[in-house]
Protein backbone atom coordinates (compact mmCIF):
# COMPACT_ATOMS: atom_id res chain seq x y z
CA UNK A 1 0.00 0.00 0.00
CA UNK A 2 1.31 3.43 -1.00
CA UNK A 3 -0.65 5.50 1.08
CA UNK A 4 0.54 5.81 4.92
CA UNK A 5 -2.84 7.29 5.94
CA UNK A 6 -5.17 5.45 8.27
CA UNK A 7 -8.98 5.63 7.92
CA UNK A 8 -10.74 5.70 11.01
CA UNK A 9 -14.05 3.52 11.05
CA UNK A 10 -16.75 4.52 14.31
CA UNK A 11 -19.53 2.26 14.25
CA UNK A 12 -23.10 3.04 15.87
CA UNK A 13 -24.48 0.26 16.75
CA UNK A 14 -23.74 -3.84 17.61
CA UNK A 15 -27.04 -5.33 16.82
CA UNK A 16 -27.77 -7.74 13.57
CA UNK A 17 -26.21 -6.01 11.65
CA UNK A 18 -23.82 -4.02 13.46
CA UNK A 19 -22.23 -7.11 14.86
CA UNK A 20 -21.93 -8.28 11.10
CA UNK A 21 -20.17 -5.40 9.77
CA UNK A 22 -17.84 -5.41 13.27
CA UNK A 23 -17.24 -9.21 11.78
CA UNK A 24 -16.12 -8.18 8.33
CA UNK A 25 -14.32 -4.89 9.43
CA UNK A 26 -12.07 -7.64 11.70
CA UNK A 27 -11.70 -9.85 10.15
CA UNK A 28 -11.13 -8.34 6.58
CA UNK A 29 -9.27 -5.38 7.60
CA UNK A 30 -6.06 -6.46 5.51
CA UNK A 31 -8.60 -7.29 2.31
CA UNK A 32 -10.26 -4.15 2.92
CA UNK A 33 -7.04 -1.86 3.32
CA UNK A 34 -6.11 -3.49 -0.05
CA UNK A 35 -9.09 -2.32 -1.80
CA UNK A 36 -9.39 0.78 -0.60
CA UNK A 37 -5.39 1.85 -0.91
CA UNK A 38 -4.49 2.63 2.93
CA UNK A 39 -5.09 1.48 5.85
CA UNK A 40 -8.63 1.18 7.37
CA UNK A 41 -9.37 0.59 11.09
CA UNK A 42 -12.12 0.14 13.44
CA UNK A 43 -11.85 2.57 15.99
CA UNK A 44 -14.94 2.07 18.36
CA UNK A 45 -18.42 0.57 18.05
CA UNK A 46 -20.91 2.98 20.18
CA UNK A 47 -23.47 0.91 22.28
CA UNK A 48 -26.00 1.22 24.93
CA UNK A 49 -24.40 -1.14 27.30
CA UNK A 50 -21.03 -2.38 26.90
CA UNK A 51 -21.56 -5.60 28.69
CA UNK A 52 -24.16 -6.75 26.90
CA UNK A 53 -23.61 -10.11 24.60
CA UNK A 54 -23.20 -9.60 21.32
CA UNK A 55 -23.62 -12.29 17.93
CA UNK A 56 -19.78 -11.38 17.15
CA UNK A 57 -17.43 -10.59 20.04
CA UNK A 58 -14.52 -7.94 19.22
CA UNK A 59 -11.67 -6.67 21.80
CA UNK A 60 -14.07 -5.37 24.13
CA UNK A 61 -12.10 -1.94 24.70
CA UNK A 62 -13.70 -0.88 21.40
CA UNK A 63 -17.07 -1.10 22.94
CA UNK A 64 -17.96 2.73 24.16
CA UNK A 65 -21.89 4.37 25.40
CA UNK A 66 -19.72 7.78 24.40
CA UNK A 67 -21.06 7.97 20.55
CA UNK A 68 -20.04 11.66 20.15
CA UNK A 69 -16.45 11.34 20.85
CA UNK A 70 -16.40 8.25 18.54
CA UNK A 71 -17.58 10.20 15.64
CA UNK A 72 -15.98 13.82 16.57
CA UNK A 73 -12.32 10.95 15.86
CA UNK A 74 -13.72 9.32 12.93
CA UNK A 75 -13.11 9.91 9.12
CA UNK A 76 -16.03 7.62 8.53
CA UNK A 77 -19.27 7.00 10.46
CA UNK A 78 -21.36 3.84 10.00
CA UNK A 79 -24.21 4.19 11.64
CA UNK A 80 -26.88 0.63 12.20
CA UNK A 81 -28.81 1.72 15.49
CA UNK A 82 -31.75 2.31 13.60
CA UNK A 83 -34.75 4.80 14.76
CA UNK A 84 -34.63 8.55 14.53
CA UNK A 85 -33.38 10.04 17.51
CA UNK A 86 -30.40 9.84 18.78
CA UNK A 87 -29.58 8.70 14.84
CA UNK A 88 -30.65 11.58 13.30
CA UNK A 89 -28.77 14.13 15.73
CA UNK A 90 -25.64 12.12 15.23
CA UNK A 91 -25.24 11.64 11.44
CA UNK A 92 -25.67 15.22 11.12
CA UNK A 93 -22.81 15.50 13.84
CA UNK A 94 -20.82 13.88 11.73
CA UNK A 95 -21.86 15.00 8.05
CA UNK A 96 -21.52 18.79 9.59
CA UNK A 97 -17.98 18.13 10.41
CA UNK A 98 -17.25 16.78 6.95
CA UNK A 99 -17.31 13.15 7.66
CA UNK A 100 -18.70 10.83 5.34
CA UNK A 101 -21.86 8.45 6.66
CA UNK A 102 -22.68 4.53 5.29
CA UNK A 103 -26.64 4.10 7.20
CA UNK A 104 -29.24 1.12 6.96
CA UNK A 105 -31.59 3.79 8.52
CA UNK A 106 -34.55 3.45 6.02
CA UNK A 107 -36.91 4.80 8.60
CA UNK A 108 -34.26 8.19 9.04
CA UNK A 109 -33.98 8.59 5.67
CA UNK A 110 -37.62 8.36 4.20
CA UNK A 111 -38.60 11.21 7.04
CA UNK A 112 -35.46 12.97 7.07
CA UNK A 113 -33.21 12.43 3.87
CA UNK A 114 -32.98 15.66 2.33
CA UNK A 115 -31.75 17.81 5.35
CA UNK A 116 -29.21 14.67 6.03
CA UNK A 117 -28.31 14.92 2.40
CA UNK A 118 -28.09 18.92 2.03
CA UNK A 119 -25.92 18.65 5.51
CA UNK A 120 -23.63 16.19 3.28
CA UNK A 121 -23.61 18.30 0.39
CA UNK A 122 -22.89 21.30 2.28
CA UNK A 123 -19.69 19.77 4.19
CA UNK A 124 -18.75 17.34 0.93
CA UNK A 125 -19.11 14.55 2.62
CA UNK A 126 -20.73 11.54 1.26
CA UNK A 127 -23.48 9.93 2.57
CA UNK A 128 -24.57 6.23 1.46
CA UNK A 129 -27.34 4.01 2.14
CA UNK A 130 -27.27 0.96 -0.48
CA UNK A 131 -28.10 -1.34 2.99
CA UNK A 132 -31.70 0.72 3.54
CA UNK A 133 -33.19 -0.81 0.68
CA UNK A 134 -33.41 -4.28 -0.62
CA UNK A 135 -30.87 -5.48 1.98
CA UNK A 136 -27.52 -7.04 -0.33
CA UNK A 137 -29.39 -6.20 -3.53
CA UNK A 138 -27.47 -3.37 -4.87
CA UNK A 139 -30.31 -1.11 -6.42
CA UNK A 140 -29.46 2.77 -5.22
CA UNK A 141 -26.29 2.42 -6.82
CA UNK A 142 -27.55 1.55 -9.97
CA UNK A 143 -30.51 3.92 -9.78
CA UNK A 144 -27.74 6.64 -8.95
CA UNK A 145 -24.80 5.99 -10.82
CA UNK A 146 -25.64 3.18 -13.88
CA UNK A 147 -29.14 4.19 -14.90
CA UNK A 148 -27.81 8.54 -14.51
CA UNK A 149 -28.35 8.70 -18.08
CA UNK A 150 -31.51 6.94 -18.36
CA UNK A 151 -35.34 7.54 -17.76
CA UNK A 152 -36.67 5.72 -15.19
CA UNK A 153 -40.45 5.04 -15.47
CA UNK A 154 -41.48 2.46 -13.15
CA UNK A 155 -39.86 0.33 -10.05
CA UNK A 156 -41.71 -2.30 -8.55
CA UNK A 157 -40.80 -5.33 -6.07
CA UNK A 158 -40.84 -7.18 -3.09
CA UNK A 159 -38.54 -4.33 -0.72
CA UNK A 160 -39.48 -6.34 2.69
CA UNK A 161 -38.10 -9.75 3.73
CA UNK A 162 -40.22 -10.24 7.13
CA UNK A 163 -43.38 -9.80 5.13
CA UNK A 164 -42.18 -11.87 1.97
CA UNK A 165 -41.03 -14.51 4.67
CA UNK A 166 -44.30 -14.62 6.35
CA UNK A 167 -46.44 -14.83 3.06
CA UNK A 168 -44.12 -17.39 1.45
CA UNK A 169 -44.43 -19.35 4.59
CA UNK A 170 -48.15 -18.93 4.73
CA UNK A 171 -48.17 -20.28 1.10
CA UNK A 172 -45.74 -22.86 1.15
CA UNK A 173 -46.10 -24.65 4.67
CA UNK A 174 -49.50 -23.27 5.82
CA UNK A 175 -47.82 -21.48 8.53
CA UNK A 176 -49.66 -19.17 10.87
CA UNK A 177 -49.33 -15.31 10.54
CA UNK A 178 -47.73 -14.99 14.35
CA UNK A 179 -45.45 -18.10 14.13
CA UNK A 180 -44.09 -17.49 10.54
CA UNK A 181 -43.19 -13.61 11.80
CA UNK A 182 -41.37 -14.84 14.92
CA UNK A 183 -38.93 -17.08 13.12
CA UNK A 184 -38.47 -13.93 10.49
CA UNK A 185 -37.39 -12.15 14.14
CA UNK A 186 -35.27 -15.03 15.42
CA UNK A 187 -33.27 -14.95 11.87
CA UNK A 188 -32.61 -11.29 12.42
CA UNK A 189 -34.95 -9.95 9.32
CA UNK A 190 -37.30 -8.08 11.22
CA UNK A 191 -36.92 -4.30 12.71
CA UNK A 192 -36.52 -3.76 16.47
CA UNK A 193 -40.52 -3.08 15.92
CA UNK A 194 -41.54 -5.73 13.73
CA UNK A 195 -44.94 -3.49 13.71
CA UNK A 196 -42.94 -1.56 10.61
CA UNK A 197 -42.50 -4.69 8.47
CA UNK A 198 -46.25 -6.05 8.85
CA UNK A 199 -47.87 -2.83 8.51
CA UNK A 200 -45.83 -1.63 5.16
CA UNK A 201 -44.04 1.23 6.83
CA UNK A 202 -40.90 -0.54 5.99
CA UNK A 203 -41.50 -1.01 2.65
CA UNK A 204 -43.21 2.35 2.31
CA UNK A 205 -40.07 3.77 3.45
CA UNK A 206 -38.25 2.11 0.46
CA UNK A 207 -40.05 3.00 -1.66
CA UNK A 208 -39.84 6.53 -0.77
CA UNK A 209 -35.92 6.56 -0.72
CA UNK A 210 -36.17 4.75 -4.35
CA UNK A 211 -38.55 6.97 -5.98
CA UNK A 212 -36.17 9.98 -4.73
CA UNK A 213 -33.22 8.76 -6.84
CA UNK A 214 -35.37 7.41 -9.71
CA UNK A 215 -37.27 10.30 -10.14
CA UNK A 216 -34.74 13.39 -9.23
CA UNK A 217 -37.30 13.80 -5.88
CA UNK A 218 -37.46 14.75 -2.37
CA UNK A 219 -40.72 12.33 -1.65
CA UNK A 220 -40.86 11.16 2.10
CA UNK A 221 -42.79 8.43 3.58
CA UNK A 222 -45.92 10.90 3.97
CA UNK A 223 -46.09 10.64 0.53
CA UNK A 224 -46.78 6.54 0.02
CA UNK A 225 -50.09 5.07 0.23
CA UNK A 226 -49.15 2.70 2.60
CA UNK A 227 -51.16 -0.82 3.40
CA UNK A 228 -49.45 -3.55 5.27
CA UNK A 229 -50.26 -7.67 5.55
CA UNK A 230 -51.82 -7.88 9.01
CA UNK A 231 -55.63 -7.83 7.21
CA UNK A 232 -53.92 -11.14 5.24
CA UNK A 233 -55.71 -14.21 5.97
CA UNK A 234 -55.21 -17.65 5.65
CA UNK A 235 -58.32 -18.13 3.82
CA UNK A 236 -56.84 -15.25 1.64
CA UNK A 237 -53.72 -16.91 0.79
CA UNK A 238 -55.67 -20.70 0.05
CA UNK A 239 -58.02 -18.44 -2.14
CA UNK A 240 -55.53 -17.21 -3.82
CA UNK A 241 -53.53 -20.37 -4.44
CA UNK A 242 -56.83 -21.98 -5.96
CA UNK A 243 -57.04 -18.76 -8.79
CA UNK A 244 -53.38 -19.80 -9.52
CA UNK A 245 -52.02 -16.86 -7.55
CA UNK A 246 -49.74 -15.70 -4.96
CA UNK A 247 -49.57 -12.92 -2.20
CA UNK A 248 -46.60 -10.83 -2.04
CA UNK A 249 -46.21 -7.24 -0.51
CA UNK A 250 -45.30 -4.80 -3.87
CA UNK A 251 -43.63 -1.72 -3.44
CA UNK A 252 -44.46 0.62 -6.63
CA UNK A 253 -43.21 3.64 -7.90
CA UNK A 254 -44.34 5.02 -11.34
CA UNK A 255 -44.61 7.98 -13.23
CA UNK A 256 -48.18 9.50 -13.34
CA UNK A 257 -48.67 12.11 -15.87
CA UNK A 258 -47.15 15.06 -13.66
CA UNK A 259 -45.83 13.08 -10.99
CA UNK A 260 -45.09 9.55 -9.00
CA UNK A 261 -47.54 7.45 -7.61
CA UNK A 262 -46.06 5.68 -4.74
CA UNK A 263 -47.39 2.90 -2.87
CA UNK A 264 -47.30 -0.05 -0.93
CA UNK A 265 -50.00 -3.16 -0.94
CA UNK A 266 -50.71 -6.69 -0.61
CA UNK A 267 -50.86 -7.78 -4.51
CA UNK A 268 -51.76 -10.81 -6.37
CA UNK A 269 -49.47 -11.90 -8.41
CA UNK A 270 -49.90 -14.94 -11.17
CA UNK A 271 -48.00 -18.13 -10.02
CA UNK A 272 -45.97 -18.14 -13.22
CA UNK A 273 -44.88 -14.32 -12.95
CA UNK A 274 -41.14 -13.92 -11.90
CA UNK A 275 -42.01 -12.13 -8.56
CA UNK A 276 -44.23 -15.20 -7.52
CA UNK A 277 -41.00 -17.20 -7.08
CA UNK A 278 -39.48 -15.00 -4.89
CA UNK A 279 -39.23 -17.19 -1.41
CA UNK A 280 -37.99 -16.41 2.05
CA UNK A 281 -36.57 -13.09 3.00
CA UNK A 282 -35.62 -12.82 -0.46
CA UNK A 283 -36.52 -9.19 -2.76
CA UNK A 284 -36.69 -8.49 -6.09
CA UNK A 285 -37.19 -5.35 -7.63
CA UNK A 286 -38.07 -4.45 -11.61
CA UNK A 287 -37.08 -1.06 -12.54
CA UNK A 288 -38.23 -0.22 -16.09
CA UNK A 289 -36.50 2.56 -18.29
CA UNK A 290 -36.80 4.20 -21.58
CA UNK A 291 -33.94 3.25 -23.27
CA UNK A 292 -32.82 0.03 -20.80
CA UNK A 293 -36.27 -1.61 -20.44
CA UNK A 294 -36.68 -3.64 -18.01
CA UNK A 295 -34.37 -4.51 -15.29
CA UNK A 296 -34.39 -7.30 -12.21
CA UNK A 297 -32.32 -7.11 -9.56
CA UNK A 298 -32.99 -10.03 -6.92
CA UNK A 299 -31.06 -11.55 -3.96
CA UNK A 300 -31.52 -11.47 -0.15
CA UNK A 301 -32.99 -8.74 1.01
CA UNK A 302 -32.51 -8.98 5.27
CA UNK A 303 -30.25 -10.66 7.42
CA UNK A 304 -27.33 -9.32 9.14
CA UNK A 305 -24.23 -10.74 6.66
CA UNK A 306 -26.28 -9.92 3.45
CA UNK A 307 -27.33 -6.46 4.83
CA UNK A 308 -23.47 -5.96 5.99
CA UNK A 309 -22.15 -6.56 2.03
CA UNK A 310 -24.02 -3.64 0.94
CA UNK A 311 -23.08 -1.34 4.14
CA UNK A 312 -19.10 -2.16 3.63
CA UNK A 313 -19.62 -1.73 -0.26
CA UNK A 314 -20.23 2.11 0.61
CA UNK A 315 -17.49 1.78 3.17
CA UNK A 316 -15.00 0.55 0.45
CA UNK A 317 -16.02 3.65 -2.14
CA UNK A 318 -16.56 6.20 0.00
CA UNK A 319 -13.23 5.45 1.65
CA UNK A 320 -11.81 4.92 -1.79
CA UNK A 321 -12.71 8.78 -2.42
CA UNK A 322 -11.61 9.85 0.62
CA UNK A 323 -7.83 8.47 -0.76
CA UNK A 324 -8.25 9.90 -3.96
CA UNK A 325 -9.14 12.78 -2.71
CA UNK A 326 -12.46 14.79 -3.71
CA UNK A 327 -15.80 15.84 -2.21
CA UNK A 328 -19.16 13.40 -2.51
CA UNK A 329 -21.64 13.55 -5.13
CA UNK A 330 -24.88 15.44 -4.33
CA UNK A 331 -27.93 13.81 -5.29
CA UNK A 332 -29.49 15.59 -8.16
CA UNK A 333 -33.47 16.47 -7.14
CA UNK A 334 -33.91 18.70 -9.78
CA UNK A 335 -37.28 17.34 -11.26
CA UNK A 336 -39.35 17.96 -8.02
CA UNK A 337 -42.13 15.86 -8.81
CA UNK A 338 -45.43 15.47 -7.04
CA UNK A 339 -46.95 12.68 -5.25
CA UNK A 340 -49.64 11.87 -7.47
CA UNK A 341 -53.38 10.72 -5.37
CA UNK A 342 -54.34 7.11 -5.09
CA UNK A 343 -58.05 7.62 -7.04
CA UNK A 344 -56.28 8.20 -9.98
CA UNK A 345 -54.26 4.46 -9.63
CA UNK A 346 -55.30 1.69 -11.91
CA UNK A 347 -55.56 -1.97 -11.22
CA UNK A 348 -57.31 -5.05 -11.17
CA UNK A 349 -58.49 -6.24 -8.36
CA UNK A 350 -60.17 -9.42 -6.31
CA UNK A 351 -62.42 -8.91 -3.82
CA UNK A 352 -64.01 -11.79 -1.61
CA UNK A 353 -68.10 -11.40 -0.75
CA UNK A 354 -70.03 -13.66 1.57
CA UNK A 355 -73.58 -13.43 0.99
CA UNK A 356 -77.04 -15.09 1.53
CA UNK A 357 -77.61 -17.90 -0.99
CA UNK A 358 -80.80 -16.53 -2.23
CA UNK A 359 -82.02 -15.97 -5.94
CA UNK A 360 -80.88 -12.70 -7.45
CA UNK A 361 -78.04 -11.56 -5.02
CA UNK A 362 -75.14 -12.73 -7.60
CA UNK A 363 -76.68 -10.93 -10.46
CA UNK A 364 -77.37 -7.78 -8.02
CA UNK A 365 -73.68 -8.04 -7.14
CA UNK A 366 -72.23 -7.92 -10.87
CA UNK A 367 -75.02 -4.88 -11.76
CA UNK A 368 -73.71 -2.37 -9.24
CA UNK A 369 -70.09 -3.34 -10.42
CA UNK A 370 -70.94 -2.78 -14.44
CA UNK A 371 -72.93 0.39 -13.30
CA UNK A 372 -69.52 1.47 -11.60
CA UNK A 373 -67.44 1.45 -14.72
CA UNK A 374 -66.01 -1.70 -13.26
CA UNK A 375 -66.06 -4.64 -16.15
CA UNK A 376 -65.65 -8.07 -14.12
CA UNK A 377 -63.11 -10.62 -15.71
CA UNK A 378 -63.57 -14.06 -13.27
CA UNK A 379 -66.19 -14.85 -10.80
CA UNK A 380 -66.31 -18.14 -8.66
CA UNK A 381 -69.38 -18.89 -6.17
CA UNK A 382 -68.62 -21.71 -3.94
CA UNK A 383 -71.60 -22.70 -1.57
CA UNK A 384 -71.80 -23.83 2.20
CA UNK A 385 -73.95 -23.50 5.27
CA UNK A 386 -72.96 -21.64 8.04
CA UNK A 387 -73.57 -22.88 11.57
CA UNK A 388 -77.13 -21.89 11.71
CA UNK A 389 -77.71 -24.40 8.69
CA UNK A 390 -78.28 -21.30 6.38
CA UNK A 391 -77.23 -21.18 2.78
CA UNK A 392 -73.94 -19.07 2.81
CA UNK A 393 -72.15 -18.47 -0.33
CA UNK A 394 -69.26 -16.94 -1.02
CA UNK A 395 -68.09 -15.14 -4.05
CA UNK A 396 -64.83 -14.14 -5.59
CA UNK A 397 -64.74 -11.81 -8.31
CA UNK A 398 -61.38 -10.67 -10.19
CA UNK A 399 -61.93 -7.65 -12.17
CA UNK A 400 -60.31 -6.03 -15.36
CA UNK A 401 -58.46 -2.67 -14.87
CA UNK A 402 -60.21 -0.51 -12.79
CA UNK A 403 -59.95 3.18 -10.96
CA UNK A 404 -59.08 2.53 -7.37
CA UNK A 405 -62.01 5.41 -7.30
CA UNK A 406 -64.45 3.48 -8.75
CA UNK A 407 -63.35 0.38 -7.46
CA UNK A 408 -64.18 1.93 -3.71
CA UNK A 409 -67.62 3.34 -4.55
CA UNK A 410 -68.53 0.08 -5.84
CA UNK A 411 -67.46 -1.96 -2.54
CA UNK A 412 -69.27 0.45 -0.69
CA UNK A 413 -72.79 0.05 -2.31
CA UNK A 414 -72.01 -3.61 -2.26
CA UNK A 415 -71.16 -3.57 1.50
CA UNK A 416 -74.76 -1.49 2.19
CA UNK A 417 -76.89 -4.38 0.70
CA UNK A 418 -78.80 -6.44 3.12
CA UNK A 419 -78.10 -9.59 1.52
CA UNK A 420 -74.43 -9.42 2.13
CA UNK A 421 -72.83 -10.53 4.97
CA UNK A 422 -69.13 -9.40 4.70
CA UNK A 423 -66.36 -8.11 2.38
CA UNK A 424 -63.48 -10.84 3.31
CA UNK A 425 -61.00 -9.60 1.02
CA UNK A 426 -59.82 -6.52 -1.22
CA UNK A 427 -56.71 -7.31 -3.12
CA UNK A 428 -55.14 -5.61 -6.14
CA UNK A 429 -53.85 -8.02 -8.60
CA UNK A 430 -50.34 -7.36 -10.39
CA UNK A 431 -50.16 -7.29 -14.37
CA UNK A 432 -53.14 -7.07 -17.15
N1 LIG B 1 -31.89 -6.53 9.97
C1 LIG B 1 -31.92 -6.34 8.65
O1 LIG B 1 -32.09 -7.29 7.87
C2 LIG B 1 -31.75 -4.98 8.10
C3 LIG B 1 -31.68 -3.87 8.89
N2 LIG B 1 -31.51 -2.63 8.33
C4 LIG B 1 -31.41 -1.44 9.17
O2 LIG B 1 -30.17 -1.49 9.85
C5 LIG B 1 -30.31 -0.88 11.13
C6 LIG B 1 -29.94 -1.88 12.21
O3 LIG B 1 -30.79 -3.01 12.09
P1 LIG B 1 -30.56 -4.30 12.99
O4 LIG B 1 -29.12 -4.53 13.18
O5 LIG B 1 -31.40 -5.35 12.41
O6 LIG B 1 -31.23 -3.81 14.34
P2 LIG B 1 -30.94 -4.35 15.80
O7 LIG B 1 -32.10 -3.92 16.62
O8 LIG B 1 -30.55 -5.78 15.78
O9 LIG B 1 -29.64 -3.53 16.21
C7 LIG B 1 -29.63 -2.19 16.56
C8 LIG B 1 -28.63 -2.05 17.70
O10 LIG B 1 -28.45 -0.68 17.96
C9 LIG B 1 -28.49 -0.50 19.36
N3 LIG B 1 -28.90 0.87 19.64
C10 LIG B 1 -30.13 1.38 19.50
N4 LIG B 1 -30.11 2.69 19.87
C11 LIG B 1 -28.83 2.97 20.21
C12 LIG B 1 -28.18 4.13 20.68
N5 LIG B 1 -28.86 5.24 20.90
N6 LIG B 1 -26.86 4.08 20.92
C13 LIG B 1 -26.16 2.92 20.72
N7 LIG B 1 -26.72 1.78 20.29
C14 LIG B 1 -28.04 1.82 20.06
C15 LIG B 1 -29.47 -1.54 19.88
O11 LIG B 1 -29.24 -1.81 21.24
C16 LIG B 1 -29.14 -2.71 18.98
O12 LIG B 1 -28.10 -3.49 19.52
C17 LIG B 1 -31.76 -0.40 11.21
O13 LIG B 1 -31.82 0.93 10.78
C18 LIG B 1 -32.48 -1.31 10.22
O14 LIG B 1 -33.64 -0.71 9.69
C19 LIG B 1 -31.40 -2.46 6.97
C20 LIG B 1 -31.47 -3.53 6.13
C21 LIG B 1 -31.67 -4.87 6.62
N1 LIG C 1 -36.98 -5.53 8.27
C1 LIG C 1 -36.46 -5.37 6.97
C2 LIG C 1 -34.97 -5.50 7.00
C3 LIG C 1 -34.34 -5.09 5.74
O1 LIG C 1 -34.50 -3.99 5.26
C4 LIG C 1 -37.02 -6.42 6.04
O2 LIG C 1 -37.60 -7.38 6.55
O3 LIG C 1 -36.90 -6.26 4.82
NA1 LIG D 1 -29.49 -2.69 -1.22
Amino acid sequence: MANSQVIKVALLGAGNVGSQVARILTEEAPMLSERVGTEVELIGIAVRDTSAKRHYEVDSSLYTTDADALIDAADVVIELTGGIEPARTRILRALTAGKSVVSGNKALLAKHGSELQAAATKSGAQLSYEAAVAGAIPILRPLRDSLAGDTVTRVLGIMNGTTNYILDQMDTTGAQFEDALAEAQRLGYAEADPTADVEGYDAASKAAIVANLAFHSEFTIDDVHCEGITSITADDVAAAATDGYVIKLLAICERDGEGVNIRVNPTLVAREHPLASVHDAYNAVFVQAENAGELMFYGPGAGGAPTASAVLGDFVAIARRLVLGGSGVPEYTYAQLAATPMNRVVSRYSVGIEVDDKLGVLANITRIFAEHGVSIQTIRQTKSKNASGEGVSSIRIVTHRASDENLRKTMAVIDSLDTVREITSVIRVEGE
